[in-house]
């Protein structure tokens, strides 16, 4: 195999990210909402994304590009699929996948340390129980409906005490009710219960139960995630590039009409100043929407209407553009905010190890 420039930049976009991210990260200190719209619907979903994406354009390009045939490309899906859900997912219900079995290898496990054990005589909730007000809430409602569910009658100190931390979440007091028992105390009585009821060894399952993943060598998924997919959106771009460059050029129709809609649309009847200038409420928006001009609002509906064609029907490939940008952003935002190094490394690994080999072997 050639190495062309493209390869290059196939090869090392990954890398070269992970090493960017940790020199900024000593830098700069993010705060990354783990529950953004972009994290937990794009990113969490991203196999399916890329999948879509992936093979729309395969489909809309008339199949592989010169080099690729049907089969080929299959393979090269498939290996990475079948990679990406052993990685990353559980065959079966108990059966934990490969990066959770490395954490537990580690010495990982699930924790349920929902109180603060520091010798403070107040009752507080452990600030290492899951980082966010909704999480921590979410969590404890999980974890009391498991206790619930595990047990028939569960000891009634266990009940009051989880019944009682929800009141104090939801209420935001400021501290616990005395129990004739330590905070350690009812930790361990907590962890002891949920561990002897259920073997606790994915990170999905954990969560499920309200605990938290800590200690041992918890390989990034989202590294891994998001490289495979850069890898396998820009490794199918290789094949279908040219085509679809072609594509692009021959639609000289799109750019007028959206020149001539575009013009109208931001220079007549208050549009611009809306954007511009956009009011406090949503009901003062839908008004002054409604001020708008009928036909003005006909080009608006045009325009949108045509540039989705455009993009999803006649030139996916914009699509696919979008999403590699998407997937490397939230790499580099990764790489600077979450894991260690070596958990990133490991994560980077494990990936391009399968899609390496893909793409250098299998084009
Ligand atoms: C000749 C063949 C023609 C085929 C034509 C096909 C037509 C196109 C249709 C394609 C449909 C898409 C199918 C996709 C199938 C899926 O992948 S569905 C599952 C999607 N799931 C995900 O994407 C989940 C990804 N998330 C994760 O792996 C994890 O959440 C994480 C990001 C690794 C994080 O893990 P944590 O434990 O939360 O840390
Ligand atoms: N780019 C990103 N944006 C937001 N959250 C991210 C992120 N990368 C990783 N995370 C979060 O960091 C945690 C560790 O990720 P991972 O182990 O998959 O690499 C996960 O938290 P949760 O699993 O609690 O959602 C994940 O959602």
């Amino acid at each position: 195999m050639e190495l062309s420039l493209y390869k290059i930049f196939l090869f090392s976009l990954c890398p070269l990210t992970l090493l960017v991210g940790q020199l900024v990260s000593f830098r700069v200190h993010l705060e990354v909402d783990k529950d953004g719209w972009l994290n937990t619907y794009f990113v969490k979903q991203g196999w399916f994304w890329t999948s879509l994406v992936g093979w729309w354009c395969m489909i809309r390009y008339g199949g592989f590009g010169p080099r690729g045939t049907w089969k080929r490309t299959l393979l090269r899906y498939a290996i990475l699929t079948v990679w990406w859900f052993v990685f990353t997912q559980s065959l079966w219900s108990e059966a934990a996948p490969l990066m959770d079995m490395v954490f537990t290898a580690t010495g990982g496990r699930c924790s349920f340390e929902v109180f603060d054990s520091s010798d403070s005589p107040t009752w507080s909730i452990n600030e290492k129980f899951h980082d966010t007000f909704s999480r921590r809430q979410s969590s404890l409602q999980k974890l009391y409906a498991a206790l619930k569910k595990g047990a028939q009658n569960p000891p009634t100190l266990l009940q009051n005490a989880v019944s009682e931390i929800g009141y104090w979440i939801s209420e935001g007091k400021g501290h616990l009710r005395g129990e004739d028992v330590t905070p350690s105390q009812l930790n361990s009585l907590i962890d002891s219960a949920l561990h002897s009821w259920k073997k606790i060894n994915s990170s999905y399952l954990c969560r499920s139960l309200g605990g938290y993943w800590i200690g041992g060598h918890d390989p990034s998924g989202h590294i891994f995630l998001i490289t495979l997919m850069c890898m396998f959106l820009l490794g199918e771009l290789q094949a279908i590039g040219k085509r679809a460059l072609r594509v692009l050029k021959t639609h000289n129709r799109y750019w007028q009409q959206l020149r001539e809609h575009g013009t109208n649309v931001l220079t007549m009847g208050g549009f611009w100043n809306l954007v511009a200038h956009p009011p406090a409420t949503k009901k003062q928006f839908f008004k002054q929407l409604g001020l708008i001009p009928p036909n003005i609002g006909l080009q608006l509906i045009q325009l949108i209407g045509s540039t989705a064609r455009f993009i999803v029907w006649d030139n996916p490939v914009v699509l696919l553009v979008l999403f590699t940008f998407l997937w490397w952003w939230s790499l580099l935002i990764t790489t600077i905010a979450f894991h260690t190094l070596w958990e990133q490394l490991s994560g980077l690994l494990c990936a391009y190890v399968v899609a390496g080999f893909v793409y250098w072997k299998l084009v």
